[in-house]
């Protein structure tokens, strides 16, 4: 279970309200895409989320139970650019959230506690289809191989919610096709809800289970600092989509498994 139970939630920063009386309901297992214009706060609400900013009103409850106020390794999080960490290697930076939550003081691992943990970040690295620049640094990875490796390093810490900001705005279209079917395939896979922050629809349309937009209602120069933008659409993609089913309708392209059609 990953429900996130948002409740009239408010975000002023000193006189400017941002987000305005924002209350949602995401179900276990969903993917939401976040659209909305330019500084209408949807990064502040995934941060809301994340638990690195508190709301200034209303409750944010992750199964019914409120949110720590600290970031936990039950939410993950993955942004545009800088993500992972510079000086490590891509096998560094995908097990350095199991030695910092394992090992909390040194941030190492010994014997078979390690050997175990580079078990399984090998795999996940399999799974994002990184294993040849295991040794690399990412400064030595394209835009493309970051982005699966910032993926990997989030999705090994099993996060019950995934939070995506922008994650892959910055890359070319072929690429970003690329990664739209590896996201797909590690929604379905793992067991997480999704929220997405996009700028592109198309991405919207192509990876949600559901596009919200958020929007101020009022919008006037003068009004910009009195009122925050709230969920205007709320849609449902048709046909359904649903975590580790084939689709009804296009079994082919939107399901755990390609049938080969
Ligand atoms: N820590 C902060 N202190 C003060 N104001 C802030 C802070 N963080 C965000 N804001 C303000 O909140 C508003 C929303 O910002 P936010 O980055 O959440 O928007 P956004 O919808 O993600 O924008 P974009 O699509 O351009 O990334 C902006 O006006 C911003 O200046």
């Amino acid at each position: 279970m990953s429900a996130l139970t948002i409740d009239k939630v408010w975000k002023e920063y000193g006189d400017q309200i941002v987000l305005e009386d924002i209350s949602i309901e995401i179900e276990s297992r969903a993917f939401v895409a976040l659209v909305g214009p330019s500084g209408c706060g949807k990064t502040t609400f995934l941060r809301m989320l994340l638990g690195q900013e508190p709301p200034t009103r209303g409750t944010i409850l992750i199964d019914g139970r409120p949110l720590s106020a600290e970031p936990g390794p039950d939410r993950g999080v993955v942004f545009q650019r800088y993500s992972v960490f510079p000086h490590l290697t891509v096998l560094g930076n995908v097990l350095i959230g199991k030695e910092m939550t394992t090992a909390r003081y040194s941030a190492r691992l010994f014997g078979t506690a390690r050997k175990a943990a580079i078990e399984e970040a090998r795999a996940m690295i399999a799974e994002v289809g990184l294993t040849h620049a295991e040794d690399k640094y990412p400064a030595q990875l394209s835009g493309g191989m970051q982005q699966r490796l910032a993926l990997a390093q989030a999705l090994v810490m099993k996060p019950k919610v995934l939070l995506l900001d922008e994650p892959f705005g910055a890359l070319d279209p072929g690429i970003r096709a690329e990664i739209h079917t590896l996201m797909t395939r590690l929604w379905h896979e793992n067991s997480m809800t999704v929220v997405m922050v996009t700028h592109d629809m198309r991405e919207a349309f192509t990876l949600a289970t559901r596009v919200v937009a958020f929007e101020r209602r009022r919008d006037r120069p003068e009004e910009k600092l009195r009122y925050g933008a709230t969920i205007t659409r709320d849609l449902p993609i048709w046909p359904p989509r649903q975590a580790g089913r084939p689709s009804l309708i296009r079994p082919d392209r939107d399901g755990p498994v390609a049938s080969g059609h």
